[in-house]
């Protein structure tokens, strides 16, 4: 069944001064969630925002809080982000050891949100595969984590099809499989062809004079080729149409 993309603006790329205004302009973009990039600093090279301003969010919105965690130990620091009012949880692969990474499910579940894994560009999808069928969500990272504004990495868009491919073959249908970094109308087509259900667009939605037209386009764009691959008209070889991933409330 056809499902439309859900398109999560990246608050990293609001002005943080007028924060309140720039969410209220999500919602009425229509907006399916609010992207959170936590950075610490350590994992990547950027230092952004935590615990507080999620809570501040969390009050500010009934849109759900798509929180990703861009940390070195995040089983440190889990249970504050887990009470301060997040829906999705993502942690990266890249920061959890052996049985860490079903701790870090466990947890996020055990708490009520909803368990995501992250991937960076380098990492291959075979890590997902002891937690695969328990995942809300896969993040597949399509620039290096860090900044705002980079170029989509050329390719991403076959990891996206492995990861639907992965999923489909442990049986979790209704994994959703989100694309962050450099995504906007000229690459939106490839990751939805490829099977993704949520795009995060930082520099694309609010650098845009129309951030509101902006995001229809990118989901327009993206439907569309969601759309041809489900009639089986295009997409990477091996995929057969995107999933009826269940919309994150
Ligand atoms: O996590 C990150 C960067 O590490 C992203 O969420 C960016 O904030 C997306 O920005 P654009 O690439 O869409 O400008």
């Amino acid at each position: 069944m056809f499902k439309p993309l859900q398109i999560a603006p990246s608050i990293l790329s609001a002005d943080f001064m007028h924060l309140a205004d720039d969410i209220a302009l999500m919602e009425r973009a229509g907006a399916a969630l609010v992207h959170v990039d936590v950075m610490d600093g350590h994992f990547v090279p950027n230092l952004t925002m935590g615990v507080p301003i999620i809570r501040q969010l969390r009050k500010a919105t009934d849109l759900p809080l798509d929180v990703h965690l861009m940390i070195e130990n995040p089983l440190r620091q889990l249970d504050w982000f887990l009470q301060a009012g997040c829906h999705v949880v993502t942690v990266h692969a890249e920061t959890l050891y052996g049985a860490e990474l079903d701790q870090a499910v466990d947890r996020i579940v055990e708490a009520g949100c909803l368990p995501a894994l992250a991937l960076r560009p380098r990492t291959p999808v075979e890590v997902l595969a002891p937690v695969i069928g328990r995942l809300h969500m896969v993040l597949v990272m399509s620039v290096e984590p860090g900044f705002s504004g980079q170029r989509y990495h050329e390719g991403s868009e076959l990891k996206v099809a492995a990861v639907a491919r992965m999923a489909r073959a442990v049986g979790n249908h209704d994994l959703l499989i989100e694309v962050d970094g450099g995504i906007g109308p000229a690459t939106v087509g490839l990751v939805a062809a490829a099977g993704a259900d949520v795009m995060v667009c930082g520099s694309a939605f609010f650098d845009a004079a129309d951030p509101a037209r902006a995001l229809a386009e990118v989901r327009e764009r993206g439907d569309a080729a969601r759309l041809a691959a489900l009639q089986g008209q295009e997409g990477p070889q091996g995929f057969s149409g995107p999933k009826g991933g269940a919309a994150c409330r």
